[in-house]
């Protein structure tokens, strides 16, 4: 049984607390009871105090000490309680932001209520913004500038603003009297302040930690209201730290486990709200934990009660892969070890302090760092062992950071290797001017020692070297002390490096491809970090360049897409309604960074907004230039796969393929022209695509998105022989001539088609049998066959007066005149019992290929289409007595952009997705 530590008699029920400040000369402590006003004051080190330490039912807080055990003298009982340590403890820490307003600090008790672990220990920060109100109090006051009265009144009307929105009753008039009390010492503290002229540390300090005593008390009220069992701390009575360095203080984990069991004897509640930031010396002098200092209570305040968990509440979802501001593609990293905490921390990534790690670190007690305003997000957790076992190599990096605006300084000459003392010369040169060195590399001949400074320090640097070394630099053993300018470091941090090789040639090979020049290479032997030094001005695409390899699935493809027009927009629009599923679902990242017209073309480096890539282009295109489309897409970007999309029917356009892929840029095209032009071309076109890795699909060029160019496909690769492809291939022709019936016009029937979407840009294209032609050049090119487009006979339905119309339109205006002549050709077939089909047919065998308009009797099966369907037959060796027969609608923007999209899959299949 251990000495319970009560105070002398005062009424249970009331709200007594006890505050420290120092006394006017910094040297003792002036402990006060702000209900009873009694001061006692103290020399230092003498914590133990009356009755009113913290020891009684505070707030009206289901405190377990009853008022009988409250009414005994502090000298005369033992304490019963013991602090119960380990996995029951949930310890949090809520930051400024979260504790921002009323609303929010009601929130914080929800989270705080929500948690069913037996006992909890919630840190809190100032409410935001009021910790820099209270250094520039203390500023103000001591450059005798009294605005500080009124500032001191602004913090006083936000808290009293803050209580009167978020508490009622008699905890509001608690905390108001108790705000009142502390602002009314504080004006008489600040005063003192501007009288003098100067705040030592302890004054200013003690001035500074006000916020998170009111933020924190706030919180306590809030979460009694709900009747459960609550005690605030002032963590002075319980932290004791010792300055360890300039803005520097370690903890006294003995003391402060001794002081926290003290406490925690008098006050056992499930739930303690203890002020972040602030503490006391071994002397009892207030002072705070510094910068994060919040972060480090709760980290110390978690070591001590070995708790189960810490939770760092903040405002985003968690540690991010690299700074999102600088990398879009940036993500969340669901766990860390506390060495990558602590390496991400140093490189300036927002993560922990370093010094927040060690004390969780030392016990193995995880940090989660959670986002309060997405209570869905579940977090980054910090712990031993990172919870994903199964880390591939591209997995052991974690995550990437930068820093900027450093010199790279190299010192070399021969008189260095194997000259003992060297190094240290230099970076005592170094110590005496008070740089601060970011990063160190020798090579092992030992010739030139290279190290990285902050640029505003590296004059200072050089001209202190230039000095130490003036004799080995005039003797010749010195050939230079070199500063490079404008430098940034780019560090990958990952514990799995350690032991996976080939991660640095990954990092590596990624910013060769980005064409980064690196500078200078370091790489401990904890080998957790690989920093590379590099031009600043080329830091950020580096970034991007390695965040990419690393973390974007190896199916990301940016993408271009050439000719928006009905086709083009079709296929942007299904790629907008289907992005999200497929990178869900299949891994697969389409990102359409770039999207050119004829007149105007639209770039983005990371993927156009395909919600709004019509306004878009309207507000943000430039002239378009096919050129510079071409290299924004293989330059301007950091994603591992390019891809062009021609959706024009334009011949100069698809004369670029073969360069294209010589780029590495795959190319998908609905577009006919490229293997229905000249066949030298083609043949090199495709000699170029069978000898390379590089890509080239053209599904959409035949029956649209019906599977005809794979089908065919299909079948040469496994070795059948094509005797026969014949069929329906116009879906414009289809359609015209399966609606051309009764009293309908012929030159109706075609504006329909023309209006669905089935022609060309330039309907004469279709009924000049030119469309089809191509495609059964296509196809017969593909079976194997040498042919030239002019190699096929084509009857043309064009009437020769229209042939020489300048413009689609001015030939659909004068089509009707021709009604007449169709319409007798058709009554003709019809009177023998047939129907007038367009047809294509490649005969392999004989090498040839045709295109005609045909009759055929109504039981035919090229009579028995509808709307723009294609049929189209293929008669092989295998296929011989029955041929296999595709059949659909063969034009149309839907499926023609739907065969596109089915290419651009194909082609991130070939390139790894998951089947
Ligand atoms: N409509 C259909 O059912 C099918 C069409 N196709 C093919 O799809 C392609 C597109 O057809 P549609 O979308 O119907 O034509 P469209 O005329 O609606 O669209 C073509 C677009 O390309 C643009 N364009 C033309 N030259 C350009 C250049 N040099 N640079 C950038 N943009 C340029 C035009 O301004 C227009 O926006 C054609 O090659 C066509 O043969 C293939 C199968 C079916
Ligand atoms: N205009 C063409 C479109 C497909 O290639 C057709 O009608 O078939
Ligand atoms: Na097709």
């Amino acid at each position: 049984m251990r000495s319970l530590a009560v105070a002398s008699p005062v009424p249970p029920a009331a709200a007594h607390r006890r505050r420290l400040r120092p006394s006017a000369s910094g040297r003792e402590v002036v402990s006060q009871c702000l209900k009873c006003e009694i001061n006692q004051d103290r020399p230092m080190g003498a914590l133990r105090i009356g009755h009113s330490q913290g020891n009684l039912p505070r707030h009206g807080s289901k405190n377990l000490l009853t008022p009988a055990a409250a009414a005994i003298s502090v000298e005369q009982v033992e304490v019963s309680t013991y602090l119960p340590k380990g996995d029951m403890w949930s310890v949090h820490k809520f930051g400024g932001t979260c504790m921002g307003t009323p609303q929010r600090i009601q929130n914080v008790a929800d989270v705080v209520l929500g948690d069913s672990s037996e006992r909890k220990l919630i840190i809190v920060s100032a409410m935001s913004k009021v910790t820099d109100m209270m250094y520039s109090l203390v500023h103000k006051a001591q450059s005798r500038d009294d605005s500080y009265t009124e500032e001191l009144d602004k913090v006083f009307e936000k808290h009293m603003a803050a209580a009167k929105d978020l508490l009622d009753g008699e905890n509001l008039a608690r905390f108001l009297s108790e705000l009142h009390s502390d602002i009314s010492n504080l004006r008489a503290m600040l005063r003192a302040i501007y009288i003098a002229g100067h705040a030592t540390e302890s004054f200013s300090e003690f001035v500074v930690g006000h916020g998170e005593l009111w933020s924190s008390q706030m919180l306590s009220y809030a979460v009694q209201k709900s009747g459960a069992s609550c005690s605030w701390m002032d963590t002075r009575e319980v932290l004791v730290v010792k300055p360890s360095g300039p803005d520097m203080v370690d903890p006294d984990y003995e003391e402060s486990e001794k002081r926290l069991e003290k406490w925690f004897s008098r006050q056992p509640a499930e739930i303690i709200v203890a002020t972040g930031f602030i503490a006391s010396t071994a002397e009892n002098i207030p002072t705070t934990l510094k910068r994060d200092g919040s972060d480090f209570s709760a980290a110390i305040i978690g070591s001590l009660v070995r708790a189960r968990q810490v939770t760092i509440w903040t405002d985003v979802d968690g540690v991010f892969s690299a700074d999102p501001r600088k990398v879009s593609e940036a993500v969340i990293l669901s766990t860390l070890s506390y060495q990558e905490a602590w390496e991400m921390s140093y490189f300036g990534a927002n993560v922990l302090h370093p010094r927040t790690i060690i004390p969780v670190m030392k016990d193995n007690i995880p940090i989660v760092i959670r986002n309060m305003f997405n209570l869905s997000a579940p977090g980054t957790v910090i712990c031993k062992q990172p919870a994903n076992e199964d880390a591939d190599l591209d997995a052991c990096v974690k995550s990437f950071a930068t820093i900027d605006k450093l010199a790279l300084v190299n010192v070399e000459g021969t008189g260095m290797a194997g000259v003992p003392g060297t190094s240290s010369a230099i970076f005592s040169a170094v110590k005496e001017v008070g740089a601060n060195v970011i990063m160190i590399s020798q090579a092992s001949s030992e010739h030139s020692i290279c190290f990285a400074v902050p640029e505003k320090e590296v004059a200072a640097v050089s001209a202190a070297l230039h000095v130490r070394f003036r004799e080995a630099l005039a003797a010749g053993r010195l050939s230079k002390v070199e500063v490079i300018h404008d430098c940034s470091i780019l560090a990958a941090v990952g514990l799995r490096m350690a032991s996976t090789p080939g991660v640095s040639a990954i990092l590596f090979d990624a910013l060769a491809k980005a064409n980064i020049n690196v500078r200078a290479i370091a790489q401990g032997c904890s080998e957790y970090n690989i920093t590379v030094v590099l031009k600043q001005e080329d830091c950020v695409r580096a970034l991007r360049a390695a965040h990419s390899r690393f973390f974007l699935s190896k199916t990301t493809l940016a993408i271009g897409v050439i000719g928006p027009g009905l086709i083009g927009a079709t296929l942007l629009n299904q790629l907008r309604d289907q992005v999200a599923i497929l990178k869900e679902n299949m891994n697969i990242d389409v990102r359409v960074i770039g999207i050119t017209g004829a007149s105007t073309m639209l770039l983005s480096e990371t993927g156009v907004d395909l919600t709004r890539w019509k306004e878009e282009m309207q507000k943000e295109a430039k002239p378009a230039d096919l050129a510079n489309f071409v290299r924004h897409l293989s330059e301007d970007h950091v994603f591992p796969n390019k891809v062009l999309v021609d959706c024009t029917a334009d011949t100069n356009v698809a004369s670029h393929y073969y360069d294209w892929l010589k780029k590495g840029i795959h190319v998908i095209t609905p577009n006919k022209k490229a293997n229905s032009g000249p066949l030298d071309r083609y043949l090199k076109l495709r000699t170029l695509q069978r000898a390379s890795y590089t890509h080239y699909f053209y599904e959409a060029t035949v029956g649209a998105g019906l599977p005809i160019i794979s089908t065919l496909r299909g079948l040469l690769e496994t070795g059948d022989k094509i005797l026969r492809i014949e069929g329906i291939f116009s879906g414009t022709l289809s359609y015209i001539f399966n609606n051309f019936e009764g009293t309908r016009s012929f030159s109706d029937v075609v504006a329909e088609a023309k209006e669905a979407g089935y022609t060309e840009p330039d309907p004469r294209d279709d009924l000049s049998g030119t469309d089809v032609a191509r495609k059964v050049i296509i196809l017969a090119r593909e079976s194997g066959l040498r042919l030239e487009l002019s190699d096929i006979p084509v009857e043309s339905l064009v009437p020769e007066a229209l042939k020489s119309c300048s413009s689609p339109n001015e030939f659909m205006q004068k089509l009707p005149s021709f009604d007449q002549d169709w319409a007798r050709q058709r009554h003709e077939a019809e009177a023998a019992g047939e129907v007038l089909r367009y047809v294509g047919a490649v005969d392999v065998l004989n090498g040839k290929g045709r295109v005609e308009l045909q009759r055929y009797k109504r039981d035919h099966p090229f009579a028995q289409l509808s709307g723009s369907d294609n049929i189209i037959a293929f008669t092989t060796s295998r296929y011989k007595e029955q041929p296999l027969i595709v059949r659909g609608p063969g034009a149309g923007a839907e499926v023609t952009a739907g065969g596109v999209f089915c290419d651009i899959l194909r082609l991130a299949s070939y390139l790894g997705a998951p089947s």
